[in-house]
């Protein structure tokens, strides 16, 4: 076991297949030593009673309340606690999963791990997984608005009970959580059965070029490598039907930026609308720059790095996209429109 700590942040509304999903992961992963902090409202935490008890899991429950309201504190001090009884020797495991109730908005959760400078130094924050019931979604996201918000936070968007719906039922969902987050990858799990290579270790905060746009469900061939599952959703392309969800994806596109230009945009943009950004990605062009520079971030807390080189001239195209709550679409993509640099 090294110093490496990766953290998985897991979501999704009550009764979304959270702890059926740990189980799978736990009968089916007996080399790694997981710990499981879990948070429940209430003084009695009921699901640790429902995972199977393991040799490698240990589980560490939060009851006296909410994680996302009450005790951000009081996980960020579980953390370091965790963290530095590791350190030592005192207690062995390979991963942390923090599962949140159903209840829960991720955001003070994530928020967590970019405030605490020594959560930052030394935890690594590997993905948002967000669970989705198909059977009940469509209902529950028009009645509870922190539903959007798990899915508008997530990398990897699992559904469940798809065992419950018909194809037809399951586009219209795949359509309305692409149509709210266009990052995330949305795969599928029957009653927690997905390999733990498509929801562990993706690397979702780390400043890298990936800049994959969802356009429906997608499935592993192998490993590693993903399939769109497009047929599934070829039918469904006269679906046209616009969503009033309150978080949705916004996606600009434009040639070569200016490196100045784009700067004073993504500040500007930041400082006005940060609060209601919830995640956000660009992979850009900048004039007389060989190397693509990327920008990553949650809320007001932003990343830029330059990452690998274009392969050649036609490939720069610098897409930004923002999952965000209420902006002013046609405004922003004028004025990011505005830092492109004019080829003529
Ligand atoms: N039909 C069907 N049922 C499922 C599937 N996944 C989970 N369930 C059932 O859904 C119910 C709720 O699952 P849990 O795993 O307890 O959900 P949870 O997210 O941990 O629930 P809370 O802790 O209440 O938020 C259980 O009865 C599961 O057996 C699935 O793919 N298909």
């Amino acid at each position: 076991m090294n110093n490496y700590l990766p953290v998985t942040i897991l979501t999704g509304f009550l009764g979304s297949g959270k702890t059926t999903l740990i189980n799978h992961l736990l009968n089916h992963n007996q080399h790694e030593k997981i710990m499981i902090i879990e948070n429940e409202f209430g003084p009695i935490n009921i699901d640790s009673k429902l995972l199977k008890s393991d040799r490698n899991i240990e589980i560490l429950e939060m009851t006296n309340g909410c994680i996302c309201c009450s005790v951000q504190g009081e996980l960020i001090s579980a953390l370091h606690h965790l963290y530095q009884r590791r350190l030592n020797g005192e207690i062995a495991f390979d991963r942390l999963i923090i599962e949140t109730t159903g209840l829960a908005d991720p955001a003070p959760i994530l928020q967590a791990f970019f405030i605490d400078e020594f959560i930052r130094e030394t935890i690594q924050l590997d993905a948002v997984v967000t669970l989705v019931d198909c059977e009940n979604i469509i209902n529950d996201l028009n009645e509870h608005r922190v539903i959007a918000s798990q899915i508008g936070f997530a990398d990897r968007v699992i559904l469940t009970k798809t065992d419950r719906i018909n194809d037809d039922e399951k586009i219209i969902i795949v359509k309305r959580i692409s149509n709210i987050n266009r990052k995330a990858t949305i795969l599928e799990a029957k009653h927690g059965q997905i390999a733990k290579s498509q929801w562990l270790d993706i690397n979702a905060f780390q400043l890298n070029d990936d800049l994959h746009l969802n356009n429906g469900l997608f499935i592993f061939e192998n490993d590693r490598s993903l399939t769109d599952k497009s047929i599934l959703l070829k039918s469904a392309n006269n679906l046209q039907k616009s969503y009033n969800d309150e978080i949705c994806s916004y996606l600009f596109e434009a040639g070569e930026l200016d490196l100045k230009k784009i700067g004073e945009f993504t500040e500007t943009l930041i400082e006005q609308y940060g609060n209601d950004m919830l995640r956000y990605k660009g992979v850009l062009a900048i004039k007389d720059q060989s190397q693509k520079l990327i920008v990553q971030g949650v809320h007001k807390v932003v990343g830029f790095d330059y990452g690998q080189q274009w392969e050649n001239e036609q490939d720069k195209v610098s897409k930004f996209i923002i999952i965000g709550r209420k902006l002013p679409f046609k405004e922003l993509k004028q004025k990011f429109l505005l830092t492109a640099v004019n080829k003529s």
